[in-house]
């Protein structure tokens, strides 16, 4: 590949580290994203092993809620990646849009989360990085997991995490740097749960160290608007013990679940 197959797009926003574009490759007309960052930016701040390992856990995930990385290219300036392209974008800008979902929508998406943090612990991978920024939406309400740049080959065992970004996600044993595994994730989908129904995440404070406190306590507050069995499944997932979170095999089956995905 090279970047004159492609046609440049709109520009559809600004990653961590490059330019994303809405693109179409010439000869077969796919439209697709595509990823432009630039090779010192990456030198710059020492991420080439994130990097290479991020390329290999998103190019060998194949699921229909995990975001596909179709190849990637560079040249003497950038590297470049070729992404799935999800029609409508971040779920983080439409959460702010829209305040918060419907108990409806919410569940379909956890559902879909779920399934494709199902199909990744399979495969040993952790995300790591659950947040409504990592999500993008596609036709039909389509969840597509991104940015695998946190995930990490399970086990992890302890070592001291620069934690960078929010801290809303992270989990009691994460936030007191115990070792920790594959139910970091289910917690995060228990915060991403809650941020999606209330519209803003269960622990967050603007002090961080209130957050942590709040965490490391469980201090969950639910809101009366929430349903009861919405409140159930969040108690289940914010449990402060990995061993007693549900499983994301159990969630697939809870009422609120079953009953919401119509
Ligand atoms: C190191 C390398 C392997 C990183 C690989 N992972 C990523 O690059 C993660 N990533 C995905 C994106 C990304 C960002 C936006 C989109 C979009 C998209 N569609 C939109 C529609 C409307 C408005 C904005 C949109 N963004 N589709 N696919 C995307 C993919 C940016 N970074």
């Amino acid at each position: 590949w090279k970047p004159s197959d492609f046609e440049l797009g709109k520009r559809l926003g600004k990653g961590k580290f490059g330019r994303v574009y809405c693109v179409r490759e010439k000869k077969s007309g796919f439209i697709c994203a595509l990823k432009v960052m630039s090779k010192d930016e990456i030198l710059l701040y020492k991420v080439e092993k994130q990097f290479v390992r991020e390329i290999e856990i998103q190019a060998s995930l194949r699921h229909p809620n995990c975001l596909r990385l179709y190849g990637w290219f560079y040249d003497d300036k950038n590297v470049y990646l070729i992404l799935e392209y999800a029609a409508y974008g971040e779920l983080y800008k439409m959460l702010k849009k829209r305040k918060r979902f419907d108990e409806v929508t919410t569940s379909y998406y956890i559902f879909q989360v779920a399934a494709a943090l199902e199909y990744m612990h399979n495969k040993h991978i952790i995300h790591r990085d659950l947040k409504p920024e990592n999500i993008l939406v596609h036709f039909h309400n389509q969840i597509k997991l991104s940015d695998f740049g946190w995930s990490v080959y399970a086990p992890q065992n302890t070592r001291r995490n620069t934690m960078c970004g929010t801290l809303d996600y992270l989990p009691p044993e994460m936030v007191e740097s115990k070792s920790h595994d594959e139910t970091v994730d289910v917690w995060a989908l228990g915060v991403l749960m809650y941020e999606l129904l209330v519209g803003r995440p269960p622990f967050e404070d603007e002090n961080s160290g209130v957050t942590y406190r709040r965490i490391v306590k469980v201090d969950l507050r639910i809101p009366t608007f929430i349903s009861s069995e919405a409140a159930d499944l969040i108690k289940k997932l914010l449990r402060y013990e990995p061993k007693k979170r549900i499983s994301l095999h159990n969630l697939q089956r809870h009422p609120w679940i079953i009953k919401n995905r119509g």
